[in-house]
C-alpha cells in the first residue's frame, strides 16, 4: 500500500482516497466551451419564468441590515433553450450597497438590469425580509424593536412596473367575544397572525410611509397589539384593552379590510386573519380578496 506524507494536507488528502485530476479532454478554456444555454431553435413554448429562488442575500431596510430570501426570474423565449443564470447574480450584485436597499426602486433597477442582460422582454422579483422598527410600550414608552415578516413582489417590462405589490404579515391579540359573553369571569385570548397582501398602481408613487399605514390597519382594529417590552402598567393596559375591545377572527378581518379601503395607493387586497385557538389545538381563519 502506497505510502503519504501525513504531514502535509495533500498527503493526508490522498492517505484518505483523494486522487489526481484526470488529463480531460474537454476545453478549459470559456470561449472554447458549449454555450448550451444559447442554442436556438425550436424549444416547443415559451416560459412565463425561469431563474433562481431561495437565494439568501442581504438587504436593508429602515435601517437595518438582515437577510432576505430572494426570487428572481425572466421570461424565456420559444427559440431559446436556457437562461444565464449567472447573470442574476451579477445583476443583484451590480445594486448591491452593503446589503441590497429593499424598496421598490431599487428592484426596479435590478430587474431592468437583469432583463437587459438575459435579453428578455419581461422580469420579475419576489423578496421575503423580517421589517424591524421601533415599538413603545403603552405607558411606560420604553423602546424596543418589533418586526413583521415583509414579502415586496414587483415585475417590469421595458422600463415600466406591470405588478406591484407588498405583504405584509404581523403578530396581534385577539379576545374572544363569545368567551365573554358568556363566562363569569376573564376571556380566553389569542395570538393572531394576519397577513395584508396588497396590489398597487404598478408605476404609481407609494407615500414614504406605506407599511407603517398597512400595519397601523392590521394592528390597531386587534383586541390588542403587541410589544417586545411591557413592565406592570403597560400589562395591565394591554389586558384591559383586549377586554375592551374583543374581536371575532370575522370582526378582526373585516375591521382591517375597512381601513384598508380608505388607504387609496391601495388597488386591491387581500387579507387573512389566523388565530392560534388558546381552547383548541387547532386555529380559526378568516380571508376576504376585495377590489376596488
Ligand atoms: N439555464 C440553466 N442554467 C443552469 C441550470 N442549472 C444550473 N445552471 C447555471 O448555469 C450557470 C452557468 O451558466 P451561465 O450563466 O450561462 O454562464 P456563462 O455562459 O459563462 O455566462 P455569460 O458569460 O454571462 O454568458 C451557473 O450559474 C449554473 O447555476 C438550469 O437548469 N438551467
Amino acid at each position: 500500500m502506497e505510502q503519504y506524507n501525513l504531514n502535509t494536507r495533500e498527503g493526508r488528502w490522498k492517505h484518505f482516497g483523494s486522487v489526481d485530476p484526470i488529463k480531460g479532454t474537454k476545453p478549459t478554456v470559456k470561449e472554447q466551451m458549449t454555450d448550451l444555454q444559447s442554442s436556438k431553435k425550436n424549444f416547443l413554448f415559451e416560459i412565463d419564468h425561469v431563474g433562481i429562488k431561495n437565494l439568501t442575500y442581504p438587504v436593508r431596510l429602515d435601517g437595518y441590515q438582515t437577510a432576505g430570501t430572494f426570487s428572481l426570474s425572466t421570461h424565456l423565449a420559444k427559440d431559446e433553450k436556457g437562461i444565464n443564470m449567472s447573470r442574476i447574480l451579477e445583476s443583484v450584485e451590480r445594486h448591491y450597497d452593503n446589503g441590497l436597499p429593499l424598496d421598490f426602486k431599487t428592484l426596479k433597477d435590478v430587474l431592468i438590469t437583469l432583463q437587459t442582460v438575459m435579453h428578455q422582454k419581461n422580469a420579475t422579483v419576489d423578496v421575503e425580509a423580517k421589517w424591524f422598527f421601533d415599538r413603545f410600550s403603552p405607558v411606560t414608552n420604553l423602546r424596543a424593536v418589533g418586526h413583521a415578516d415583509t414579502m415586496f413582489s414587483l415585475t417590469v417590462e421595458g422600463d415600466k412596473a406591470t405588478q406591484k405589490s407588498l405583504t405584509l404579515t404581523a403578530m396581534v391579540t385577539t379576545l374572544c367575544p363569545c368567551s365573554k359573553e358568556i363566562s363569569e369571569y376573564s376571556a380566553h385570548n389569542q395570538r393572531g397572525i394576519v397577513t395584508v397582501k396588497a396590489d398597487f398602481e404598478p408605476e404609481m408613487m407609494l407615500p414614504e410611509n406605506f407599511k407603517e399605514l398597512m400595519l397601523e390597519a392590521m394592528e390597531v382594529n386587534a383586541s390588542s397589539m403587541l410589544y417586545p417590552i411591557l413592565k406592570r402598567t403597560d400589562e395591565k393596559a394591554v389586558t384591559e384593552r383586549a377586554y375592551e375591545n374583543p374581536r371575532f377572527v370575522e370582526d378582526l378581518l373585516r375591521l382591517i379590510a375597512a381601513d384598508l379601503v380608505e388607504l387609496d395607493f391601495i388597488k386591491g387586497f387581500t387579507v387573512e386573519c389566523r388565530n392560534e385557538e388558546s381552547i383548541h389545538q387547532h386555529d380559526a381563519f378568516a380571508r376576504l380578496t376585495y377590489q376596488k
